[in-house]
């Protein structure tokens, strides 16, 4: 169901942002162009410190870069003022961050429900059975956030995300939290939410095994977009890190690595 028709749901152009000033000024970012596609999971990765935090910040309307621009589903994020901004994200964009960030005093179905009940948008019934489905918590909707594990929790917010139909989903370190089953699950479900409902994530990670369930994965460096993989594996995803390495030369562009078959789906 994903609709591959080529134009990038988001984009950056020239993106620059520095934090400080004279000598402590940290360059985070420093000329980046970089497409999303449309109907795909893009992983970001690099080392500590590289930028990925600031790109997505900046890319989904949290942070304000100094120069470039931004365009997110056809609306240019980078010339908003607050109100715009505040409203792109109500209504076209879904965030998942590494804490779950669950309301507790509400159940799995009222927090996944939440952002369309503050917006006083109507629920689409067929579309939240079907993430509900998607995301395996049917039994479980009656619960409160401590009734679930980890990983449940993560895939109620991930449901939370997905409710409104967002443009793009953002997802900061998703499974940060989580056992490697239930990142699994977790990174399962994002995948499948691109496959089968026509998502669009972008999500940064530092875990290769996570990286590999994107199609895509960019990799910066010293604030600089410095590779890609598409159809990444686990150890394809080392490789390109690897290269990165100061040993191997920081300012370099990894060495090719051949796209070779899936990872973990
Ligand atoms: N609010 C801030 N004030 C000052 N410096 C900042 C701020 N946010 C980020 N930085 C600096 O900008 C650079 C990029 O940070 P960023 O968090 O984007 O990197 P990252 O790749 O996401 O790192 P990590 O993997 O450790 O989360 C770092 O040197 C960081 O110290």
């Amino acid at each position: 169901m994903a609709t591959h028709d080529g134009t990038p749901i988001a984009s950056a152009r020239g993106l620059v942002k520095t934090y400080g000033s004279g000598d402590t000024a940290v360059r985070a970012l420093d000329g980046v162009d970089v497409d999303f596609g449309r109907g795909e999971l893009t992983a970001i990765m690099g080392p500590s410190g590289s930028g990925k935090s600031t790109l997505m910040h900046c890319m989904a309307g949290l942070d304000r870069s100094d120069a470039g621009t931004v365009v997110v589903d056809g609306l240019e994020v980078s010339g908003m003022g607050e109100r715009k901004l505040t409203r792109l994200r109500r209504d076209r964009l879904g965030f998942v961050f590494q804490a779950f960030n669950l309301v507790p005093t509400l159940t799995a179905l009222e927090n996944i429900t939440l952002p369309l009940d503050i917006a006083r948008r109507p629920v689409d019934r067929a579309h939240l059975d079907a993430v509900v489905q998607a995301v395996g918590l049917a039994d479980r909707l009656g619960h409160k956030p401590t009734e679930l594990s980890g990983g449940q929790q993560q895939r109620v917010a991930c449901a939370r995300a997905l409710v409104s139909r967002p443009a793009v989903v953002f997802a900061d370190e998703p499974t940060g939290n989580l056992d490697s089953t239930s990142s699994g699950e977790v990174l399962g479900f994002l995948r499948r939410s691109v496959d089968d409902l026509g998502q669009s994530v972008v999500m940064v990670t530092h875990d290769p095994t996570a990286a590999s369930y994107a199609h895509r994965v960019l990799f910066l460096a010293d604030g600089r977009l410095v590779g890609e993989l598409t159809d990444p594996t686990p150890d394809s995803v080392l490789a390109a890190l690897a290269a990165l390495r100061p040993s191997a030369g920081t300012h370099a562009a990894p060495a090719p690595v051949p796209a070779a078959s899936r990872g973990p789906r």
